[in-house]
């Protein structure tokens, strides 16, 4: 069994290529301006020009926006055919956003504790992570971790991928206590913020892979 993962923030073809050659299902591109990973529609589009599509074996491509209108949205698509919305918003806004543009959307969730955690949903998936705290002028990208034994024994309603915190000392650990298919990691790959590190994407998809051996055998 196999863990998933997402490669997420990336601003450089260099490592949009990296991430695609050491076998990310997904590569992400955030368009939330106050992330220091934030890059123009153009950037995106050479990124998405990069690497082969999905269609021969590419990585899916995500898409984060935090709070988009429609109109955000639509401007993204008209330069990246994205193949899935990562949403910081409310459902209701997520289901509207699914609705309009027929994309698959991923709703981040931040957790505190078991009862955050949904039980049925009209997502097509969730992403899962330590919550927003005040002064935060982001709500994810931070390196922050939550207690993973917190979905260990969760019937998730949709597939879910583990983010927050993780890098390549932890992942193993991480995928073993919470038992999650997929992992999301941005600043643990990370030289700086925006600047991929190939050395460490290698050993966190390495390392996630061990966690999964230990985990479902
Ligand atoms: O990466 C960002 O800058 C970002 C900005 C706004 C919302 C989410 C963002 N990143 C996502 O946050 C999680 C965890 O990141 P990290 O590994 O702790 O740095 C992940 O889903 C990123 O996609």
């Amino acid at each position: 069994m196999k863990v998933d993962v997402k490669i997420c923030g990336l601003t450089r073809v260099e490592d949009i290529k990296a991430c695609d050659a050491l076998g990310a299902r997904w590569v992400g591109l955030v368009f939330h301006p106050a992330s220091p990973r934030f890059i123009s529609p153009e950037c995106a589009a050479a990124l998405h020009a990069a690497v082969p599509p999905p269609a021969q074996g590419g990585p899916l491509r995500v898409g984060l926006f935090v709070r988009p209108t429609y109109m955000d949205v639509l401007t993204i698509l008209r330069h990246v055919p994205l193949d899935i919305l990562q949403l910081y918003t409310d459902e209701n806004t997520a289901i509207h956003l699914k609705n309009t543009t027929g994309k698959q959307v991923w709703l981040a969730r931040g957790i505190s504790n078991k009862e955050d955690l949904p039980h049925s949903t009209a997502m097509d998936g969730y992403v899962i992570e330590a919550p927003a705290q005040t002064g935060d002028n982001r709500p994810g990208g931070l390196g922050r971790s939550f207690d993973w034994k917190l979905t260990d024994q969760w019937h998730a309603p949709a597939p879910w991928l583990l983010a927050g915190g993780l890098t390549p000392d932890n992942v193993a650990k991480a995928v073993f206590t919470s038992k999650t298919r997929a992992v999301d990691v941005s600043s643990g790959v990370e030289d700086s913020p925006g600047i991929k590190s190939t050395a460490k994407i290698r050993a966190f998809i390495k390392n996630s892979q061990k966690g999964a051996c230990a985990t479902f055998k």
